[in-house]
């Protein structure tokens, strides 16, 4: 974990007095209000160029108590988007709610979505993310909302059928590699921009969000194996692993699109 006081988002209210960055003013995730977001022309299509991996490399999948994180090969690069520099990336993981309740971080005028993917990169000016994450701009993560559809999503199910062997909070599996481009929507041209910060302590204001506009569809069998497997503390079930919306204290949503 981060910092030398455990959390949790039980105590998401205490985290600011532990964590001096969760009181700032750059915060994450927020509310994205549709309506007030400024067309910004200069946001081109985000690139992911040559994702796919050989089947016979293999990548650590973990569960460390508050979500389930796939490391991933620094070498996949994240282009485009109008970033200033190439992003390289680090890791992805997931947030969800319940049964009784949708957990996505960011909400789209007032809507939440039942989960939520984050790939995390750090900027190419740096070697590793440790130096990265404290640097403004240092972080890029990529979000997409993931809702309930009828299909099965094959690409999730390369993650999905490993949950069952990191129940456990410290548990960890390798998983051969696949495509994580297919996490992402299709349509990587239309997406939200803002500067925010990291969701979790140490909520460091590093982050460069993008969200995307179109949504990723699980089956409801694959919603309910996410939200009913992972346990954290105390043999608990990890469940609704999001932090509330946070305000955006004068800054401006971008949108890439009209
Ligand atoms: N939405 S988010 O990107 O802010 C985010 C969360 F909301 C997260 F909840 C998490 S997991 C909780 C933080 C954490 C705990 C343990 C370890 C470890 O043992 O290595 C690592 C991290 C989590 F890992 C991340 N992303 C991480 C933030 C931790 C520091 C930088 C590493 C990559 C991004
Ligand atoms: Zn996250």
């Amino acid at each position: 974990g981060h910092g030398n006081s455990h959390w949790s988002y039980a105590d998401k209210a205490e985290w600011a007095s532990d964590f001096p960055h969760c009181g700032g003013h750059m915060q994450s995730p927020i509310n994205i209000e549709t309506g007030a977001a400024l067309f910004s022309p200069q946001l081109e299509p985000i690139l992911l160029p040559d994702y796919s991996l050989p089947p016979r490399e293999m990548l650590r999948l973990q569960n460390n108590g508050h979500t389930v994180v796939l490391d991933l090969p620094r070498n996949l690069t994240l282009t485009g988007g109008g970033f200033p520099q190439p992003y390289q990336a680090a890791q992805l993981h997931l947030h969800w709610g319940s049964a009784l309740k949708p957990g996505s971080e960011h909400t789209v005028d007032g809507h939440r979505y039942a989960g939520e993917i984050h790939v995390v990169y750090y900027s190419s000016h740096f070697d590793t993310i440790q130096e990265a994450m404290v640097e403004p701009g240092g972080l890029a993560v990529l979000a997409a909302f993931l809702q309930v559809g009828s299909e099965e999503n094959e690409p999730y199910q390369h993650i999905l059928e490993h949950l069952n062997d990191v129940h456990e909070e410290g548990e960890e599996t390798w998983i051969p590699a696949f495509d994580v481009a297919k996490l992402l929507p299709d349509d990587l041209s239309r997406y939200f921009r803002y500067n925010g910060s990291l969701t979790t302590p140490p909520c460091y204001q590093t982050v460069n969000w993008t969200i995307f506009n179109q949504t990723i569809r699980l089956s409801p069998d694959q919603i309910s194996l996410l939200e009913d497997t992972l346990h954290g503390d105390e043999d608990e079930l990890i469940q609704d692993n999001f932090r509330l919306p946070q305000s955006l204290q004068g800054r401006s949503v971008l949108a890439s699109f009209l």
